[in-house]
């Protein structure tokens, strides 16, 4: 049997939609490496565009000092760059090249022996690659705001998103009470409807559109009449960003030409609030909380989830687990393989026990 190779320095990115909580994951990480092992420990800026380009810099103890209530990355991430599928100009002509030999020469010249990445589906789905194809040693560490990664109980981010969203939504109902009218929040979570419903059940919505049960507006503004004949004069809708009617199609918000996956939702908040003030006569608003959810500074739980999962990440690079991702099965931190994590999504369950406790305290889903 072939000895493993002792690892002395490992390296660290993050990659995707920044979220609360990377800081405390990559302090989790330098602190277990440095403290226990002895290891050093490099980072790459921007996500694998840092890995591309070789653009990277040693954490220390001391560079991650502080660092653990900040929301964002220390490192900069990118939710465009893809190794396998890396955007170029060439003659002023875009072009999409495979630079995955690239990376590969930049942890043999940074003598890395191992790599963490801290991402969503998008990210990990490369470090899975990277591990498969060229046989990087990879474990993984599973971060977003939208809590869409299946294989893990809950990813960090999700939890300080959901706060700001309930917050959001106390403050919309004082001002839609006072104004007697119907107050849209638009929220994030992709093609998946977690922050919605949550927010929409913590914060005492009376109407939530998620991507996982196809709406219609006459349902929605029935719920809307229904409260108006019981003298309730305003109303509280949360929108997914990923919402849609039976058979219609998804609001997309722009299209980032240079992205793997281009598309970029939004806009649907609008035209729910546009169509129930048409209907209704009633003075309707739309927020869309947009970035706000991935910004500031992580919940207590989000801190203690991400300095668990920084801490497992190094745990499984001494095991030897490459190609795992660290995943919460309540109450333990275990591993799965990365292939598991990024086969399907996690969507809301749509006859789960959370619809089920919302329908049954009178929330509309549009359906
Ligand atoms: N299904 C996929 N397979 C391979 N790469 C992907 C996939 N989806 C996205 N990517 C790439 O991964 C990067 C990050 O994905 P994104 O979804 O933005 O973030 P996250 O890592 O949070 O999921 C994108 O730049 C894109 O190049
Ligand atoms: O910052 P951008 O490019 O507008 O992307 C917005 C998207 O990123 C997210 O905030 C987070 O998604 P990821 O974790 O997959 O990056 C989504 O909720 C949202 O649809
Ligand atoms: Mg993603």
């Amino acid at each position: 049997m072939a000895l493993r190779k002792k690892v002395r320095r490992i390296g660290v990115l993050t990659g995707g939609g920044d979220c609360p909580g990377l800081n405390a994951v990559i302090r989790a990480v330098v602190k277990t490496a440095v403290k226990n092992y002895r290891l050093s420990v490099v980072g790459f800026e921007n996500g694998f565009g840092g890995l591309i380009q070789n653009r990277s810099r040693e954490l220390t103890l001391n560079e991650v000092a502080g660092i653990l209530p900040r929301g964002g990355t220390i490192l900069g991430t990118t939710n465009r760059d893809n190794p396998f599928h890396y955007s170029m100009l060439i003659k002023g002509q875009r072009v999409f090249r495979d630079v995955s030999d690239r990376v590969i020469e930049n942890i043999n010249i940074q003598e890395i022996d191992a790599l963490i990445v801290i991402g969503g589906d998008g990210s990990l789905s490369i470090a899975r690659e990277l591990c498969e194809t060229k046989g990087l040693p990879v474990v993984g560490v599973p971060k977003t705001i939208d809590n869409d990664l299946s294989a893990t109980d809950q990813t960090f981010g999700f939890d300080t998103a959901l706060n700001t969203a309930t917050e959001a939504l106390d403050k919309l109902h004082t001002t839609a009470e006072s104004h007697h009218r119907v107050m849209v929040l638009e929220v994030m979570g992709r093609y998946a409807g977690w922050i919605a419903i949550e927010a929409g059940i913590a914060g005492g919505a009376d109407v939530i559109l998620i991507p996982e049960i196809p709406y219609s507006i006459e349902k929605v503004y029935e719920k809307i009449y229904e409260r108006r004949d019981h003298g309730k004069l305003f109303s509280i809708v949360v929108v997914a960003e990923g919402a849609k009617t039976a058979g219609g199609e998804l609001v997309v918000q722009r299209t980032v030409e240079d992205s793997f996956e281009p598309i970029r939702l939004g806009g649907i908040g609008n035209l729910v609030a546009k169509q129930i003030e048409e209907e209704t006569g009633m003075e309707s608003r739309v927020t869309v909380l947009g970035h706000l959810q991935r910004g500031g500074t992580p919940t207590a739980f989000d801190r203690i989830l991400a300095t668990r999962y920084g801490a497992g990440a190094v745990e499984l690079v001494m095991a030897g687990k490459y190609g795992e991702m660290v995943c919460l099965r309540t109450p333990k931190i275990e591993s799965v393989p990365l292939a598991e994590a990024v086969g399907e999504m996690r969507l809301v369950p749509v006859d789960g026990d959370l619809v089920r406790t919302a329908r049954q305290i009178g929330i509309s889903f549009g359906d």
